[in-house]
């Protein structure tokens, strides 16, 4: 007598069941609170489990228990007479007397998911922070392109893979002229806009794969694969003559750019080779196009 009180005050649900069928000879208070069942004679174990338990009960905990006679920490969800969901987590082991029977020991594992839920929450908020801080730490801010740290690093590694399949690739490197006069003339904050439109006019004419940056104050870059159907050259001289007839914030900008083409050199060659060339352009009266084969010397 005093051990079924004792049973029964157990903050956990203890069952035991025949080892054949888990019919249900005895459970504690604890368990039919848990389950919100009424013991009924002849009712089996696997009635209080969702339709999910009872496959993992019958493919999983019964071979094990039938193999190694125990089976423990298995996560099921009983299933209350309302239908609502509760996670427990099972042990249990197999007993030999006259007859086989099995020991059932099921805790409720209700505060332990909920916290469980919470961590998953945290990382995938962490997760998401991260990613937004990684897309912000690639970003300038003031044009949306990439900054100059992601550009060495995207355009390092597609030329890297470029080389070995012999690929060869522009690398535009474009300067706004006389940009100094315009913040001078019209105040810094024109400027900000000007370098905006630049960008974004930059962005609108390149193609989806070209990484296009803004590599210092009043600098672009942009690195293309050599396709056939436009040569850089005259992607180049699209951008010039484009720009030349257009008008940002009312006011006439012009660039000069250095474009080295390649399918041999390494991303610093070309990264090199663009920057003499645009100080040639600029040396030559700005607002045109000074290209070299860099293989071809
Ligand atoms: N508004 C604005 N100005 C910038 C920014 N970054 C750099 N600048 C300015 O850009 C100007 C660049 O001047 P310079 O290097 O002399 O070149 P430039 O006047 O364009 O002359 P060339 O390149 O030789 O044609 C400087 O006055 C910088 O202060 C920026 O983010 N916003």
């Amino acid at each position: 007598m005093t051990a079924e009180f004792a049973l029964d005050d157990f903050p956990t649900g203890l069952v035991v069941t025949t080892l054949e069928d888990r019919e249900i000879l005895f459970a504690n208070q604890y368990f039919y609170q848990v389950s919100q069942q009424e013991p009924q004679s002849g009712a089996r174990i696997g009635l209080v489990f969702n339709a999910a338990s009872k496959i993992v009960i019958e493919s999983f905990v019964m071979p094990m228990l039938l193999h190694q006679g125990y089976c423990a920490e298995i996560q099921l969800t009983l299933e209350t007479k309302a239908a609502e969901p509760v996670p427990v987590l099972v042990n249990a082991r197999v007993v030999e007397g006259e007859r086989k029977l099995i020991y059932w020991v099921i805790s409720t594992a209700q505060q332990r998911d909920s916290l469980y839920q919470e961590l998953v929450n945290l990382r995938n908020d962490l997760e998401q922070r991260a990613e937004k801080l990684e897309v912000l730490s690639q970003t300038d801010e003031l044009t949306g392109l990439l900054n100059r740290r992601a550009f060495v690093s995207r355009a390092t590694t597609l030329i890297k893979q470029g080389l070995r399949h012999k690929m060869s690739y522009s690398f535009f490197m474009i300067d706004i002229d006389n940009f100094k006069q315009i913040n001078d003339q019209h105040g810094h904050d024109v400027g900000d806009n000007v370098l905006h439109q630049v960008g974004q006019w930059l962005a609108s004419n390149s193609r989806a794969n070209d990484i296009l940056a803004r590599i210092g104050g009043e600098e672009f870059a942009i690195i293309t694969l050599n396709q056939n159907h436009e040569s850089p050259i005259q992607f180049a001289e699209r951008v010039l003559t484009l720009l030349r007839a257009e008008k940002i914030q009312g006011i006439e900008v012009t660039v000069s750019v250095g474009l080295a083409v390649s399918a041999k050199a390494s991303f610093e060659q070309l990264y090199k080779g663009a920057d003499i060339l645009l100080y040639e352009a600029k040396n030559q009266g700005r607002n045109r196009l000074v290209w070299r084969d860099m293989d071809k010397d």
